[in-house]
């Protein structure tokens, strides 16, 4: 980003060339719970745009439809949101090679936070940081208030206490 350009800019640019910012951001396998996500390789500053949750732009009654279809490992790409009093859907399930669909959720302390921008009379889904982000971190954003099942405690145990009390 040359140093005119706003976020906000650089995100428009982004999103009209369809392109990830590829030599600041990696796709790196973390575990088989959470799967892959997304790690930086350069450091963001606050404010700045970070990746696009690109996919097709649908609305709600095709999102309920192919929600009908899709398998739920598909179905979680889904995001809805509202934009001009409709519900729209952006759905990521096609496994693209972009970046923005495989960020992973963080509630608690997400180093990102999705805006809604328009580009081209059309609405996109744009992670900007909402601190400095290090060379080296997972993208992070909130996915919202929905009961997600990873964000559930699985029981706890005892410090000391190398087994479960039942
Ligand atoms: C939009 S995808 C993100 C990319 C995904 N990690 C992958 O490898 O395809 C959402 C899925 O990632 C996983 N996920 C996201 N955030 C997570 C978290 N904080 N803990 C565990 N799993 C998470 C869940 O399986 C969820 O259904």
């Amino acid at each position: 980003m040359s140093r005119r350009t706003t976020p906000l800019q650089d995100a428009i640019n982004h999103i009209l060339a369809r392109r990830d910012k590829n030599s600041m951001l990696e796709i790196k396998f973390i575990n088989s719970v959470k799967g892959r996500g997304i790690f930086t390789l350069a450091n963001f500053k606050q404010g700045d745009f970070v990746v696009e949750y690109r996919g097709e732009l649908i609305d709600a009654t095709e999102a309920e439809h192919r929600r009908n279809l899709y398998p739920s490992a598909c179905s979680v790409f889904m995001f809805d949101f509202i934009w001009k009093q409709k519900t729209l859907c952006i759905d990521g399930a096609l496994e693209d090679g972009s970046f923005g669909r495989l960020v992973n959720d963080e509630h608690r302390t997400p180093n990102c936070r999705m805006k809604l921008i328009e580009a081209e009379g059309k609405p996109h889904l744009c992670l900007f940081a909402l601190k400095e982000i290090a060379a080296g971190s997972e993208i992070t954003y909130d996915y919202g208030g929905k009961e997600w099942p990873w964000r559930k405690k699985v029981g706890h145990l005892k410090k000391n206490f190398p087994y479960e009390l039942l």
